[in-house]
């Protein structure tokens, strides 16, 4: 599990740090890694190589100036072009001067001519976009950019663009990953991130963000042992699926069937289309003919009239886990007292995009941790919210992130398959934050296999999910003994 710290967490462990080791001692750190990550994009060849610093006002324009000084003694041609020339970092800046980098203030001619720029800019004191002198010469920047802890122009914390803003080809990241590392635009455009030990790890404690490493989510994946039977490693309940919409019901069962090997059991109007598609799969067409099950997914393509209703209200009263979805959600948000319905303890997850969130706990807004968390908190269940980034918040506190490597899987049916992922790892009994994120893993994964480059419909995603299973799996296995 990669672990994430909010910039308030980062500065309190930095300011721990700073009160027992030499004073310039964590930034020359800093600026080392920076410079040796910097020396690789160069490779093949550094002497001679043109690299620009983009320097701030703060301790990041430091670390650019530290860290070219280092590479000016490798014999790199450094220029450093200061953006706030009577605030850049006084002892990084005779460094650099003593070890023969140029200085200046009229930065155009450097930055077109550089083979790799530097972004310090600004770190994690960054408040909105770039100011326009920044934003003029980054425009003009066509070589690859190296980003001092994050491309300056980015939010810290939410990973919001608001305006113009710096997109890595690399970033390097001191002690530990922030949120805008893991988090849509942000993740997007600080590329490859590199990781650099300060010695901050002691004095961070609990993450306020947990990232799953494909190896964590294929150690999870539940696996039948030799005395399992179907009925033993959880049986799975589908309502969803209207006349209107059966494929919603197809994907969802489907998805359930090919996650773990419990049983599942299908109940609503598309039973037919069920057996034609996933023979294997129990359909009937009412909630009291369908038999127990260990966990609910309900409410993709179900509707949200009174036959709707009526079935959330059963499986919100049978005291087992439920994910709900789609429609499921919006019955919700429009009957408040169907929350009252539940019994406490019983695992939940509501997967919401944007607008079923907004019906839910109203708008989202710039901060999706935040939200996912208010909205947990509020109804006391696990919130998966989608987006390129998916969120996941449980009521005690705990966020998981799963950034997406591209977005192919934002395609018609792809949340029917994912609430089906879910509902199954809630039968297998996992905890309900872990399910959501490893479904959100694997469902990933999934539609990035399936695509390979190009679009792809949700059935494909769908026939994606065993290899999805295999790779993760794969990754457990290569990393333990
Ligand atoms: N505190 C520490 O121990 C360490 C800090 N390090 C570096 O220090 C950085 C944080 O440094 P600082 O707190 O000095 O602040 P920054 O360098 O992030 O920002 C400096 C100043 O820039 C201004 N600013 C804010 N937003 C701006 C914008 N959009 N455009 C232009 N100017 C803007 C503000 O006046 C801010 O105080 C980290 O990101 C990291 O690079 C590293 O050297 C590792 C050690
Ligand atoms: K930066």
């Amino acid at each position: 599990m990669k672990g994430v710290w909010t910039t308030d967490h980062v500065r309190e462990a930095e300011n721990r740090l700073l009160a027992r080791v030499p004073d310039g001692s964590l930034m020359r750190k800093a600026a080392f890694g920076l410079a040796t990550v910097a020396l690789r994009m160069l490779d093949p060849g550094v002497v001679g190589r043109r690299v620009t610093l983009l320097v701030g006002a703060g301790n990041n324009g430091g670390d650019a100036l530290w860290a070219g000084a280092f590479l000016r003694r490798r014999g790199v041609a450094v220029t450093a072009v200061l953006l706030a020339p009577d605030r850049a970092h006084p002892e990084g800046l005779a460094a650099l001067r003593k070890a023969g980098g140029r200085v200046t203030t009229e930065g155009h001619d450097a930055v077109r001519r550089a083979d790799l720029v530097i972004d310090g800019i600004v770190g994690l004191s960054a408040r909105g976009p770039l100011r326009p002198a920044a934003a003029e010469l980054v425009e003009l920047i066509t070589a690859p950019v190296l980003a001092v802890d994050l491309p300056s122009g980015v939010e810290p914390d939410t990973g919001v663009v608001n305006g113009p803003a710096v997109t890595a080809t690399a970033t390097v990241t001191f002690g530990c990953h922030k949120p805008l590392h893991v988090l849509g635009e942000g993740a997007k455009r600080s590329g490859e991130v590199h990781l650099v030990d300060i010695g901050l790890g002691p004095e961070l404690g609990e993450p306020d963000i947990t990232v799953l490493e494909p190896a964590d989510v294929g150690r999870l994946w539940p696996v039948p042992g030799p005395s399992d039977d179907k009925y033993t490693q959880g049986v799975t309940g589908v309502a969803a699926g209207s006349a209107t919409y059966p494929g919603a019901a197809v994907l969802a069962a489907g998805a359930a069937t090919l996650a773990t090997s419990g049983m599942v059991r299908y109940t609503g109007p598309a039973a037919d289309p069920i057996r034609a598609r996933w023979p294997e799969v129990v359909a009937t067409g009412s909630i009291g003919d369908t038999g127990r099950v260990q966990a609910w997914v309900i409410g993709p393509g179900m509707g949200t009239g009174p036959g709707g209703r009526d079935v959330l209200t059963q499986v919100l009263e049978a005291g087992v886990a439920v994910c709900a979805d789609a429609d499921a959600i919006t019955l919700l948000a429009n009957h408040k007292d169907l929350w009252d319905l539940r019994e406490p303890g019983t695992p939940m997850v509501i997967t919401p995009h944007d607008r079923e969130f907004a019906r839910l706990a109203g708008e989202v807004g710039d901060d999706r941790v935040a939200a996912a968390l208010r909205a947990a908190r509020r109804h006391d269940v696990v919130v998966l919210l989608k987006g390129h980034s998916t969120v996941v918040a449980a009521p005690d506190g705990r966020v998981l992130v799963n950034p997406a490597r591209s977005s192919w899987a934002a395609t018609a049916g792809s949340g029917d398959v994912l609430s089906g992922l879910i509902g199954s790892l809630l039968a297998a009994g996992l905890d309900p934050w872990l399910a959501a994120g490893c479904a959100a893993a694997a469902h990933e994964l999934a539609g990035e296999l399936a695509a390979d480059g190009a679009p792809i419909p949700a059935g494909s995603l769908l026939s994606e999910v065993p290899n999805a299973i295999r790779v993760l799996r794969a990754a457990a296995a290569s990393v333990s003994p």
